[in-house]
């Protein structure tokens, strides 16, 4: 059985006929289980007896918890959902990235509501250039056009998670992908809009079918996404950072102040972006200060920023 929903206490999975609640293996709690895992059941269906190992994992780190929190698994390809308008921010699709990277999926840029902006394309090259290879494709999301757009991604037993902003038009997106009438679709912005606490419209995550034979994982607005315990995540999102580092004087070179960095030199002759370097930079060491390091016995010990070796 695969997990369509995970509550505060509860996980829902898909079966026949519909949705059942299921009831947890002695040891663990709903914090255990993300949406889209896999779990083997009692033959009465109602009662989790194994989690099956995952292929890949998104998790994020979040204010105050020790433990990363689990946001979906066993997912293919992330849709990193960004509008083209106020909402897109360079810096914040570099952390999906990394956090895309970082779980062994890959991403597709979703640029959304291009029916409002006049120009798509500079939204297009600045998205494209965030990441070596990195498909972006622009739609809008209440059209049918999207379907198509986005069927690479969408083919039979393709697991999808859209992630973003809140307001970016995930759920709208959803419900053009599952086809869903107005009755059946997630609840939308247009509802949000009438609430006037302005609550967050999705609040749980959920998994889907689509035509095509795909499950999407709709996931709740990120406000805020702190990164910790990335390795490879960060080192593929700054590739040319990444490979420019090895020629630097210093094995440990910050590529801030140091003399015979190559960081720079590439800096000063106009071949990388300072802006990259200095979100690099950001990234870098918020990700290291996250990040327990495991020193004897305590085990616990967070790296202090500089001074770190590789
Ligand atoms: N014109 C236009 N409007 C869109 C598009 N995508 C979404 N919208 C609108 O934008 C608003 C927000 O969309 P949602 O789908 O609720 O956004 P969301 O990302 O799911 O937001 P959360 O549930 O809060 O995470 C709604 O009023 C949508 O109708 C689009 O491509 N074009
Ligand atoms: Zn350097």
């Amino acid at each position: 059985m695969r997990i369509a929903a995970v509550h505060r206490s509860t996980v829902t999975s898909f079966r026949v006929g519909g949705r059942a609640k299921l009831s947890l293996p002695a040891g663990m709690t709903t914090a255990n289980f993300a949406v889209g895992d896999w779990v083997l059941a009692h033959p009465d269906g109602l009662q989790i007896s194994r989690l099956l190992e995952r292929h890949s994992l998104l998790q994020r780190q979040t204010v105050g918890a020790r433990q990363l929190q689990l946001i979906a698994a066993n997912v293919d390809t992330v849709f990193i959902v960004t509008s083209c308008n106020d909402d897109f921010n360079p810096a914040r699709l570099e952390r999906y990235l990394a956090l895309t990277n970082e779980a062994g999926t890959s991403a597709v840029i979703v640029l959304t509501k291009v029916d409002q902006t006049p120009d798509v394309t500079a939204f297009e090259r600045t998205a494209a250039g965030l990441q070596r290879g990195l498909q972006v494709v622009p739609i809008n999301g209440k059209s049918q056009d999207a379907i198509t757009a986005l069927a690479p991604w969408c083919g039979a037993g393709q697991t999808v998670a859209l992630i973003g902003s809140s307001g970016v038009g995930k759920s709208t997106l959803l419900n053009t992908l599952a086809r869903k009438s107005e009755e059946d679709a997630q609840a939308t912005g247009s509802i949000r809009e009438d609430d006037a606490k302005g609550r967050h419209t999705t609040t749980s995550r959920s998994l889907h079918t689509i035509e095509g034979g795909a499950w999407v994982i709709d996931t709740p607005g990120m406000r805020t996404l702190h990164v910790s315990d990335l390795s490879t995540g960060l080192n593929e999102l700054f590739a040319e950072i990444t490979e420019l580092a090895p020629d630097c004087r210093f094995r440990d070179c910050t590529h801030q102040h140091e003399p015979g960095c190559a960081v720079q030199a590439a800096v000063k002759a106009g071949t990388l972006d300072p802006a990259r370097l200095s979100r690099w930079s950001k990234l870098r060491e918020e990700n290291q200060q996250n990040t327990p390091v495991v020193t004897g016995a305590r085990g616990n010990k967070k790296t202090s920023a500089r001074g770190r070796h590789r």
